[in-house]
């Protein structure tokens, strides 16, 4: 049943653990929910309906990308990104602005937004708040980020908190250019490194602003775990608890059973799909690298119980031979493997919620990862 508007529906809680819902007009995300990333217009090594068939409700489109190829207002032209690749469920794209400062030559950024190169063509861009906004409506994005910047850590405080209050003044802008447009948000994004002053400043600024949804970034940018989740510690209590949080860039299955434990509903990130295509498997048992020569006559599948076909009916030999071959197949067969057991892993943390066994649910799985891949 679809809905008119955007709206957050908190089921149910297991001490720092929430189940919810985000209804949309285009579908339902279930959360705690994980997000492939589809970078331009696609999961890499996936078609889109197998990524659908691996229990995802929603993927991420990247701004930069797809302003730079095929290009914003052709995406519009064409339709919108939506029908272009043929996913008609929610999409969420980012602003752009970690994308430019981690991927494009030549870069500068102060109070109006950021200019670069295109690291496609060298063609010269300026991208301020109001253009990244406009950028992902052209794109037709359900869920759109505010154009921030993400400093990586380390990095001094005094540097922290200029970042963070840009953040936040370009959060107000983006808020601005958006305006109201029903069915869809626009989610702040939590700024502040390191310091969980700036965290607090940076939170409490953006709830000001009544936004749909708030994702907590600069994070995933080379800290130690102990210090996001510290970060969530700070952050995550002062966020409003009837709106969803999605931690940006995070992680893999350890990062985000923790940071579910701590009310972490949304998450993203590359790991599934660009591991699976280097010869890393995501099974129950832990990680298995399809490379190592110990799996080159191993006929036993990666996880005999699994429902994906990836995991459960092709052979280790047959993909440490893919991997060595290095075959496209081999990176297909891993991608859907991963991405099937991130979402069952994000399946088995909401079942848990519902029956109020988180605790042990979380313990259980860490308990079977230890124990390794016989
Ligand atoms: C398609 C797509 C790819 C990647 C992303 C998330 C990219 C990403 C981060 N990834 C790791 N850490 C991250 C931090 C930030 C951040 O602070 N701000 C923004 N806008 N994005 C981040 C979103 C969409």
């Amino acid at each position: 049943m679809s809905t008119e508007n955007f709206q957050f529906t908190l089921k149910k809680t297991d001490g720092g653990a929430r189940l919810g819902k985000v209804s949309m007009p285009r579908g339902t995300i279930r959360t705690p929910a994980f997000m492939p990333v589809g970078t331009v217009g696609t999961v890499k090594a996936m078609y889109l309906d197998q990524v659908k068939d691996t229990g995802a409700d929603i993927i991420l489109g990247n701004t930069y990308h797809l302003m730079l190829r095929p290009g914003a207002e052709r995406v519009a032209r064409l339709g919108g990104l939506h029908k272009l690749i043929r996913w008609e469920h929610p999409i969420l794209t980012d602003s752009g602005g970690f994308q430019v400062m981690s991927l494009s030559g030549l870069r500068k950024l102060d109070e109006k937004g950021v200019t670069f190169k295109s690291h496609i063509d060298g063609s010269l861009h300026h991208m301020s708040p109001e253009r990244s906004i406009e950028i992902q409506g052209l794109l037709g994005s359900d869920i759109q980020m505010q154009l921030d910047e993400c400093v990586a850590l380390p990095a001094e405080p005094k540097e922290i908190e200029r970042a963070m209050e840009l953040s936040l003044r370009w959060a107000e802008r983006c808020r601005v250019a958006f305006g109201e447009q029903p069915g869809k948000a626009m989610f702040g994004i939590v700024q502040g490194g390191d310091q969980p002053a700036l965290r607090i400043r940076s939170a409490e600024g953006l709830k000001q602003l009544d936004l749909k949804g708030y994702a907590v970034g600069g994070l995933a940018v080379g800290e130690p775990q102990d210090v996001m989740l510290s970060m969530l510690d700070t952050t995550l209590p002062v966020l409003p608890t009837e709106k969803p949080r999605y931690l940006m860039g995070v992680g893999t299955p350890d990062d985000m059973l923790k940071s579910v434990a701590r009310g972490i509903d949304m998450f993203d990130c590359v790991m599934p799909t660009r591991s699976g295509r280097h010869g890393l498997a995501f099974t129950r048992r832990g990680k298995v690298n399809l490379r190592n020569a110990r799996h080159a006559e191993d006929m036993r599948p990666l996880d005999e119980e699994s429902s994906c076909p990836a995991a459960r009916d092709y052979s280790r030999a047959y993909l440490h031979h893919l991997c060595r071959a290095d075959e496209a197949l081999g990176g297909m067969l891993l991608s859907w493997n991963n991405l099937h057991y991130y979402q069952d892993l994000m399946k088995g943390i909401r079942q848990a919620i519902a029956e109020g066994r988180f605790a042990d649910f979380y313990a259980e799985t860490q308990e079977a990862w230890a124990k390794g891949d016989i």
